[in-house]
């Protein structure tokens, strides 16, 4: 089996959406490797100095919201773009998750309503019940390892093309003065 890899993922939300319940998954095997994830179950009430703390440990972050209180899915869009003004230049690399999906009488938001915001913010999307357990809770985890995964190797992919060009730059510049 190929080596394992960390990866930091944080669940952030409003205070009782319910992230402490979703939270469990610690370890995957992805494409025959074995993921393991440190999840970080943050808590809706955290101060901005701890909140910004987490956003620079995490590289993928679950943003989850209570699909029965429309405010928790307000507070998305505002909390993506404080993760990418973190992350910059990169966006977050996240997933976004409606649950309570077992409160169905009680809903405030519509899956279609996820699903759009899902697409304005390029992620993946689930509904899920940390009670019943309905929903992919365990998958939604593994998209995110995945995804963070994918991403560092897209990264360190550029910069080690980046490095290759700034020696290439530099023969060259040697060579030139050699030359002339
Ligand atoms: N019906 C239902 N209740 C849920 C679900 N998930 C969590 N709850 C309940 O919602 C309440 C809050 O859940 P927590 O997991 O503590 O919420 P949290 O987001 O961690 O809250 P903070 O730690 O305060 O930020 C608890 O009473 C949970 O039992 C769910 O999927 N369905």
């Amino acid at each position: 089996m190929a080596k394992s890899a960390e990866v930091k993922l944080a669940v952030f939300g409003r205070a009782g959406v319910g992230k402490s319940e979703s939270t469990y998954q610690h370890q995957a095997t992805i494409d025959d490797e074995t993921i393991s994830m440190e999840i970080l179950d943050t808590a809706g009430q955290e101060d901005g100095a701890q909140r910004e703390g987490h956003m620079r440990w995490g590289e993928g972050f679950v943003l989850v919201y209570d699909i029965t209180d429309r405010g928790s899915f307000e507070d998305v869009l505002p909390l993506k773009n404080v993760l990418d003004e973190i992350k910059k230049p990169k966006p977050a690399t996240v997933v976004l998750v409606g649950n309570k999906a077992d409160l169905a009488h009680s809903r405030q938001v519509s899956a279609e309503e996820g699903r759009r915001l899902a697409a304005q913010l390029a992620c993946g999307f689930y509904e899920c019940s940390a009670c019943t357990g309905q929903g992919r809770i365990a998958e939604l985890f593994l998209e995110l390892g995945r995804e963070v995964r994918r991403r560092r190797l897209v990264q360190g992919k550029a910069r080690r093309r980046s490095s290759t060009t700034q020696v290439k730059q530099a023969l060259n510049k040697m060579l030139t003065k050699i030359s002339s």
